[in-house]
C-alpha cells in the first residue's frame, strides 16, 4: 500500500486532452456501436426505429396544441347555438375541436407506448451488451501474460476497463437518444424558422455557455477519476481485508480493525474532498449558465407576446412558438451537452478499448514444435538470465543446469533466491531475457504455450482454494476430463486427498470453502492435498511442486513425497521445499543463492561438501534435537 502524502497533485487543466485528442476519442464510439450491433441486431434496429418515430412526436403535439387553441378562440367568438352542451353538439360546431382533442389524446398515448417500448429495448440491450463486454474482457484477460497481472499499472488498467464494462450502458441510450433529439430539433427549428427566423439566432446564446461549462467539468471529472484509480483499488483492498472471511482471523487477533478503518477514512476523505470541490464548482457555474439561458428564453418570449398583442401572431401561434422555443432551447442544450457527455464518456471508453489493445508478449511461434512426449533427455537451462519487468536487479543470472529425464530435482535456497522464478520460466509464464531453456533440445519458445502447460503438472505455493465442489477442485487440474470420476479418484488417492474427501459429508460433491452456503472449509494441509491432486490429474511427464506442502505435518509431507517418489518413477519432477526431510529424497539438489547455483549434488554429496547446504541442514536438524 502506498501512502497519500507525496502523491501527485490532482490534475491541472493543462493536462486535459486537446480538442483534437477528444475528437480522436470519439472513434471509440464507432467501435462501441459495432459492439452493440454484434450483441443483438434486432434489438439495436428496434431501438433506433422506435426513436425515429418518437422524434417527430413533439412538433406534432405542439402543432395540434396550436390548432386546439386557435379553434377555441374561434369558437368563443361565435354566438352560442344554445345554453347547453347538447345545443353546441347538435349544431356541429364542436366537431373539429373534438377531433383535435382526440388526436392529441392519441398522440399522448402513442408517445407513452413508444417511450416504454424504447426503454424496454434499451434495458434488454444494455444488459446483453454489458454481459458481452464482460465476456470479451475476460477472454482478453485470459490471453495476457502473467507479467500483466503482476504489474500494478496493468491492474489499474484492468480495473478501469472492468468498471467501464458495467458502467457505460447509459451511453448506448444516450447515443441513440441523441440522434432522436437531432431529428426533433430539425422539425421544431423548421417550424420556428417559418414564423420568426431570427429567434433561432437567439438560441445559441442560451446554451453555449452551459455546454462549455459542462464539457470542462466532464473532462476534469474524468481525469480525477483516472488519477485516483490506484487509491480506489487501495480502498477496495482495505475494504476486502477489513471485511472478508479469509482475513478475519488475523485482523481480529492483531486488532487491526481500527487501523484499517483509519486508513480507509483517510484515503476516502481525500478523494471525497476532491470530488466535493469539483461538484461545488460544477453546481455554482451551472447556476450561472442556467440563469443566462432563462434570460434569453424570456427575452424571446416577451417578443412573441408583443407580436401577438399587436396581432402578428394568433394565440395558437403564441403557444406554438413559445412552446417550440422552450423545447428547442432545452433540446439544443441537451444535444450539445449530450455531445460533450458522449465525448466525455468516450474518454472512459478509451480505458476499455485500450485494455483490449494490450497484447500478450509471450507469443506462440509461427511454426510450433510439439512438446516431447515422453521427455527423452531432459530440460536444459543454458546461461539463463531474467529480470522482472521494471526492476533493476536480476532475479536469475547465468543459470545453467540440466534436469535429466526421470530425475527428481529439489531446489533449495533462502527466500528470494529465485526458486519460484525458475518454475515460472520453466512453464513459460515468463520468457528469459538471456540464455535459453530447452526440452530435448527444443527451445521452449518454439512450442505453443498451451502445449507446454498441458504436459506439465504444477502446483504453486499460493495455489487457489476454489469455492467449488471437491470433485471440481481436482477436476480443474485437467478441465477436459473434469467429469472423469475414475481419473479424479485416482489423482485424489495419489495425493492422499481421498482420505480428506471421504470424511466430508457429501464426499466428492461437498462444496469446499466458506464463500457459499453449506461450504466446508478445510485445514491448510487438507487443501494442499486437494491441490496436489490437481497436478496428478494432468498425468504429466513433468511434475513441479513449488512448496505446496508447507502446511502439511511432517508425517503427511513424508508420506506425500514418498508416494510422489514412487509414483513419479520414470517421471521428471521438480520439488521446492524448505524441509530437508523432503529435499533429501530428491535425486539431486540445487542450492540457489541470489539467482545463481551455489552447490549441486545428492543429499549425501552436499552434506559431505560441508558447504551452505550442510550448514542449513545442520541448522534445521539441530532444531529437532
Ligand atoms: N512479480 C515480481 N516482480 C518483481 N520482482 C519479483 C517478482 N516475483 C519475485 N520477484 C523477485 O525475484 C526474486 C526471486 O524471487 P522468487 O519468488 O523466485 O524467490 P523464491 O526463491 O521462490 O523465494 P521463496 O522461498 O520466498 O518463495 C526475489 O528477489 C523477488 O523479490
Amino acid at each position: 500500500m502506498t501512502d497519500l502524502p507525496g502523491r501527485k497533485p490532482p490534475p491541472h487543466p493543462e493536462t486535459a486532452p486537446t480538442f483534437r485528442e477528444r475528437l480522436e476519442n470519439l472513434r471509440h464510439l464507432g467501435r462501441l456501436v459495432s459492439q452493440i450491433w454484434r450483441t443483438s441486431r434486432p434489438l439495436t434496429a428496434a431501438s433506433i426505429g422506435l426513436r425515429l418515430i418518437a422524434s417527430v412526436q413533439p412538433i406534432a403535439m405542439l402543432y395540434v396544441g396550436k390548432l386546439i387553441i386557435d379553434e377555441v378562440v374561434r369558437l368563443t367568438s361565435l354566438s352560442a347555438p344554445g345554453p347547453g352542451f347538447a345545443e353546441w353538439w347538435a349544431s356541429g360546431a364542436l366537431t373539429t375541436i373534438i377531433g383535435l382533442l382526440a388526436l392529441e389524446l392519441a398522440l399522448v398515448i402513442f408517445s407513452d407506448l413508444l417511450a416504454r417500448a424504447t426503454g424496454l429495448a434499451d434495458a434488454v440491450l444494455s444488459e446483453l451488451h454489458s454481459n458481452q463486454v464482460s465476456v470479451e474482457l475476460m477472454t482478453h484477460a485470459a490471453r495476457l501474460d502473467l507479467m500483466h497481472f503482476e504489474s500494478a499499472e496493468y491492474q489499474d488498467r484492468l480495473e478501469r476497463a472492468r468498471r467501464q464494462a458495467a458502467g457505460r450502458n447509459a451511453l448506448l441510450s444516450q447515443m441513440f437518444g441523441q440522434a432522436q433529439d437531432i431529428i426533433t430539433v430539425a422539425t421544431l427549428a423548421g417550424g420556428l424558422f417559418f414564423y420568426a427566423p431570427w429567434l433561432i439566432l437567439l438560441l445559441p446564446l442560451s446554451f453555449v455557455p452551459a455546454v462549455w461549462g459542462e464539457s470542462r467539468f466532464n473532462t476534469l471529472a474524468y481525469f480525477m477519476n483516472r488519477w485516483r484509480t490506484p487509491e480506489r483499488r487501495e480502498l477496495e483492498y482495505i475494504r476486502y481485508v477489513g471485511s472478508s472471511a479469509d482475513t478475519a482471523k488475523e485482523i481480529k487477533l492483531f486488532g487491526l480493525g481500527a487501523f484499517l478503518i483509519e486508513r480507509f477514512k483517510r484515503l476516502a476523505h481525500t478523494i471525497f474532498l476532491e470530488n466535493r470541490r469539483l461538484s461545488t464548482q460544477r453546481a455554482g457555474w451551472g447556476a450561472v449558465f442556467s440563469s443566462i439561458s432563462a434570460l434569453t428564453y424570456y427575452g424571446a418570449y416577451a417578443f412573441i407576446v408583443w407580436r401577438t398583442i399587436i396581432g402578428d401572431f394568433s394565440i395558437g401561434d403564441l403557444a406554438f412558438l413559445s412552446g417550440s422555443f422552450l423545447r428547442l432551447n432545452g433540446l439544443f442544450q441537451k444535444i450539445l451537452l449530450g455531445f460533450t457527455q458522449i465525448a466525455g464518456q468516450s474518454m472512459y471508453l478509451d480505458d476499455l478499448f485500450s485494455f483490449f489493445e494490450i497484447e500478450p508478449t509471450i507469443l506462440p511461434p509461427a511454426h510450433p514444435k510439439p512438446f516431447p512426449q515422453p521427455i527423452a533427455q531432459g530440460i536444459v537451462f543454458d546461461n539463463v538470465g531474467f529480470r522482472y519487468p521494471d526492476t533493476e536487479t536480476w532475479a536469475i543470472r547465468g543459470l545453467s543446469f540440466t534436469l535429466h529425464a526421470g530425475e527428481t530435482l529439489a531446489l533449495v535456497g533462502e527466500n528470494g533466491a529465485g526458486k519460484t522464478t525458475i518454475v515460472k520460466l520453466l512453464t513459460r509464464l515468463y520468457d528469459p531475457d538471456e540464455g535459453r531453456i530447452s526440452v530435448d533440445g527444443i527451445d521452449l519458445k518454439d512450442m505453443r504455450i498451451e502445449d507446454i502447460h498441458a504436459h506439465i503438472g504444477v502446483i504453486f505455493q499460493d495455489f487457489i482454494r476454489y469455492s467449488l465442489s471437491a470433485r471440481e477442485n481436482i477436476g480443474v487440474g485437467r478441465i477436459d476430463d473434469q467429469h472423469d470420476m475414475d481419473r479424479i479418484e485416482d489423482a485424489a488417492e495419489r495425493s492422499l486427498a481421498d482420505q480428506v474427501i471421504t470424511k466430508l459429508p457429501g464426499g466428492y460433491d461437498t462444496q469446499l470453502g466458506r464463500l457459499f452456503n453449506k461450504g466446508r472449509d478445510l485445514s491448510g494441509g487438507e487443501w494442499q492435498k486437494v491441490a496436489i491432486a490437481r497436478a496428478y490429474m494432468r498425468d504429466a511427464d513433468l511434475i513441479i511442486l513449488d512448496e505446496p506442502t508447507a502446511a502439511l505435518d511432517a508425517k503427511a509431507e513424508a508420506e506425500v513425497f514418498s508416494r510422489f517418489k514412487s509414483l513419479a518413477s520414470g517421471k521428471t519432477a521438480v520439488i521446492i521445499s524448505h524441509r530437508f526431510s523432503t529435499v533429501r529424497m530428491a535425486d539431486r539438489i540445487l542450492v540457489l543463492e541470489n539467482g545463481a547455483i551455489l552447490e549441486s549434488g545428492s543429499h549425501e554429496q552436499l552434506v559431505a561438501l560441508r558447504g551452505r547446504y550442510a550448514e542449513l541442514f545442520e541448522l534445521q536438524a539441530a532444531g529437532y534435537r
